[in-house]
């Protein structure tokens, strides 16, 4: 069953095109990734999706209706959530504190009650520490529950930040970057992670410099070059494609000419 489709995006900043045109769906329990050489789209494409920027043309649709530029609170109470490439921890908070914040944050209306005090906002606090805590132990962090988030390792904090996502219930995730500057145990946890979270049905829309998490994980791989589409199919045959491998041997190429002035 088809939950996110996304038809057509594309948007330009000062005239120049960011992204043009992309198409594709993401079913329930699908992981699917978007890769491509640096600057081709994929952040921006996440941001288009998330309602972080709203698209020049195109539409995103979820479980069959139209939630294109719907802020991203919006969109966490129809369930789609996402992670940051740079973390959107609250450092000072404590660990269990940051995964209550993202039960809160689907919860329209409740901020309110949560501010007077009220019986039912009483009720609310506990069920979000009892379900925060399960997610804890989900991710393996129910030891670190009340420490401080910014003494956690960069590993831990992506699953933490992964956890807070999940807090919102989402059937759609949008992780972007979940590896990134991880090592590679921690890129074991959350290659572990996600699967775990794709096996319950949530579909997984993933960024990921990280080729060979991307190749092991994905259903699917969808390969941006310049905005544009250039591939999309499964991971052995997107890594044998010509226009994919030229993409990227452009990139490499131009890199290492910079490099030599
Ligand atoms: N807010 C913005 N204003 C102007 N240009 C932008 C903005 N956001 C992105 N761009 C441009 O859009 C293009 C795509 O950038 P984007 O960050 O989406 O690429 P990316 O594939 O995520 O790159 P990376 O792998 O380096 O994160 C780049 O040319 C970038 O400079």
């Amino acid at each position: 069953m088809t939950l996110l489709e996304v038809q057509g995006l594309g948007i330009s900043f000062g005239g120049v095109k960011a992204v043009s045109d992309v198409s594709f769906t993401l079913n329930v329990g699908q992981i699917v990734s978007v890769i491509g050489p640096n600057g081709a789209g994929k952040t921006t494409l996440f941001n288009m999706i998330s309602g972080i920027y709203l698209p020049r043309t195109g539409k995103v649709m979820l479980d069959g209706e139209d939630v294109t530029g719907l802020r991203p609170d919006l969109l966490a109470t129809r369930g789609l959530s996402r992670t940051f490439q740079n973390l959107q921890i609250f450092q000072q908070m404590s660990v269990l504190e940051n995964v209550i914040v993202g039960f809160h944050l689907h919860e329209r209306g409740a901020v309110l009650s949560d501010l007077l005090g009220l019986p039912a906002a009483r009720r609310r606090s506990r069920a979000a520490e009892v379900g925060a805590r399960e997610l804890l132990e989900r991710v393996g962090l129910s030891r670190a529950a009340e420490r401080e988030s910014g003494a956690l390792s960069y590993g831990a904090l992506k699953r933490l930040e992964i956890a807070r996502a999940l807090a919102a219930r989402p059937r759609v995730l949008l992780l972007d970057e979940p590896a990134a500057g991880c090592n590679a145990v921690e890129t074991e946890e959350i290659d572990r992670l996600i699967c775990e979270v794709a096996a319950e049905g949530v579909a997984i829309l993933l960024v990921e410099h990280d080729m060979k998490l991307v190749m092991r994980l994905s259903n699917c791989v969808v390969v941006l070059d310049h905005g544009e589409k250039i591939a999309e199919g499964a991971p052995a045959a997107v890594s044998r494609d010509p226009r994919v491998i030229e993409a990227y041997l452009g990139t490499a190429a131009k890199e290492a000419a910079d490099a030599h002035g």
